[in-house]
């Protein structure tokens, strides 16, 4: 055969191989799977938490809505969708100077407190609980006065600082979860302030630090061999009746010694004493106490009771009646026009607010809600770790400063931060104040006010602890004037036969108990039921 007809046989045999692997090739490329290989993209810290959730839904115990405030301004930014969290670490969250709030022409936070914040560390952990003395001077200069210059100064002082922009990003993003955050950002953030900035004047003012556990995280596999294992939430309704059990000392005090004497018939005056001085050592307060016996006697001499049952569903009416079922109790804890809620959660130290943060923190994600936390107390480094800590159980991220940080900056970069990742809710845990200390409570009255230049402030919890009894209803008063709360955590309920302070506290502050510590458990955090917690208590 002729050698030119076998080239061509070859060369044609080639174009037909080619041409056959070319439409193989192009075949595969148009072809749809309906397999999603990449489940990973929707995989990050916030999502994990939705995913976590599991279509496991809050049931009737816990009821969250919407603040109203929100209304009053539009959103500065709008949220990224809630799935696509940033892949790529996020290790700093650097502002630009108008983004600021001390470039806004405001007071400096802390300017105005009675320490100054660069001066000797504050004791605050080590003042002992509760100081009833609510009269102590107010020697601080009202907010507006000197911060505003006293801020141009530091802030030039700061801008002749060098500006060593520095090997940060090398520095992996993730904290461990035992690890005290503080230290790491500790050196380093310093250099990447801007000249404006609020509190430049002292080494303590490093930016807040972002930690997001899994966002950090490329993809599933990794994910499964560094991320902490998430929590099971122990189910969210019906908490109340399941923690029963730990009203128990109140129980006994209220319940039984109450019911005891209405049960026991004719009551003399001997008797309705009796009643009268077991609800106020109960702490139900002089005037809910009255009001209950004054009903009692006229309900009883109307209609007396015959049975013990009689008489328990007669207590339990009067004393439901005495905590108004109708307030409002839901926890403005939803997202609204287009930004998160904020959260912030105040108190004085001990009462049990980084506990309370970190249990409601749960409650939400079990929701199926995406949390932010910030931990804008910076007077006690390990509240910061332990709301990490809380945060990691549940896959939240969470915004913290450095130790002796700028609370308010903190709490103005977590919202930012809740914000720009389009999460639900910012929760802000802030530092245990005693209100004695007037230049703290101006203090948290900036926090307030340096948030809401961000976003609303839509709750604002005060977290009493109900083993002090009447003091914290000092402590309540003066929070009341400094922040307006919207609504009472009362904790420890479960250590103390003084459950009548529920009464006592929403009677005096006019803002209703919404929710009630119950353990220390991660899960021991109930919604305030006027009913289920009287059927508890008798
Ligand atoms: N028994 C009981 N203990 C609680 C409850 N809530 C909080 N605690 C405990 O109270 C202690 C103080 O709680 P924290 O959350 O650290 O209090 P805090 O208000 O954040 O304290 P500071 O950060 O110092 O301001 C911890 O040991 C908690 O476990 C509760 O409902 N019942």
């Amino acid at each position: 055969m002729n050698t030119g007809i076998i080239i061509g046989i070859v060369v044609a045999v080639l174009v037909v191989i080619a041409l056959i692997v070319l439409g193989l090739v192009l075949s595969r490329r148009r072809r749809i799977s309906l397999t999603d290989e990449r489940q990973p993209e929707v995989v990050d810290g916030t999502t994990r938490q939705v995913d976590r959730s599991g279509g496991y839904q809050a049931g009737s115990g816990f009821s969250f809505s919407r603040g109203d405030a929100a209304l009053a301004e539009p959103p500065q930014r709008t949220p990224e969708p809630r799935t696509p969290a940033p892949q790529t670490p996020a290790p700093e969250v650097v502002r630009p100077p108008g983004d600021r709030t001390e470039v806004d022409g405001q007071p400096g936070v802390g300017d105005d407190a009675a320490v100054p914040r660069d001066s000797i560390r504050r004791g605050v952990t080590d003042v002992s609980l509760p100081e009833p003395d609510t009269a102590e001077p107010d020697t601080t200069e009202p907010d507006t006065a000197e911060p505003d210059t006293a801020e141009t100064e530091t802030s030039k002082s700061a801008a002749a600082e060098p500006e060593t922009v520095e090997p940060e990003a090398a520095r992996p993003a993730t904290a461990p979860p035992d690890t005290a955050v503080p230290d790491t950002a500790a050196p380093d953030t310093t250099t990447e302030r801007t000249t404006t900035e609020p509190d430049t004047a002292g080494p303590d003012t490093d930016e807040p630090v972002v930690v997001e556990p899994e966002t950090r995280v490329p993809d599933d596999v990794a994910e499964a061999t560094t991320a902490p294992p998430l929590d099971d939430i122990a189910p969210t309704a019906g908490r109340i009746g399941r923690l029963r059990g730990r009203l128990s000392r109140s129980q006994g005090a209220i319940g039984k010694g109450v019911l005891g004497l209405l049960g026991a018939g004719d009551l003399d005056e001997e008797s309705w004493e009796e009643i009268e001085d077991t609800l106020v050592m109960a702490d139900l307060g002089a005037s809910t106490t009255a009001t209950v016996v004054e009903t009692l006697r006229t309900e009883l001499a109307a209609n007396p009771v015959r049975t013990a049952g009689e008489a328990r569903a007669l207590l339990k009416r009067v004393l439901v009646e005495q905590l108004d079922p109708t307030l409002d109790r839901s926890i403005r804890a939803l997202p609204h026009a287009g930004r998160p809620a904020v959260v912030l959660v105040v108190g004085v130290n001990g009462t049990g607010k980084t506990t309370t943060t970190g249990k409601l923190a749960r409650v939400l994600v079990a929701d199926g809600r995406r949390v932010l936390l910030g931990a804008a107390d910076t007077f006690r480094a390990a509240a910061a770790d332990q709301l990490q800590t809380w945060g990691e159980r549940v896959g939240a991220e969470i915004v913290r400063g450095k130790e002796q940080a700028d609370p308010a900056a903190v709490a103005f970069d977590a919202v930012d931060r809740g914000i720009e990742t389009g999460v639900d809710v910012v929760m802000i845990d802030t530092a245990g104040r005693l209100h004695t200390k007037t230049g703290l409570m101006d203090e948290l009255g900036k926090v307030k006010r340096v948030v809401e230049k961000k976003a609303p402030v839509d709750e604002v919890l005060l977290v009493l602890d109900a083993t002090v009894g009447q003091n914290g209803l000092m402590q309540a008063r003066v929070f009341a004037e400094v922040v307006n709360i919207t609504g009472v955590v009362l904790t420890k309920l479960d250590g103390t036969a003084k459950g009548g302070i529920v009464f006592h506290v929403q009677k005096e502050l006019g803002v209703p108990v919404k929710l009630v510590g119950l353990g220390e458990g991660a899960d021991d955090l109930a919604p305030f039921e006027p009913d289920a917690f009287v059927d508890a208590l008798l």
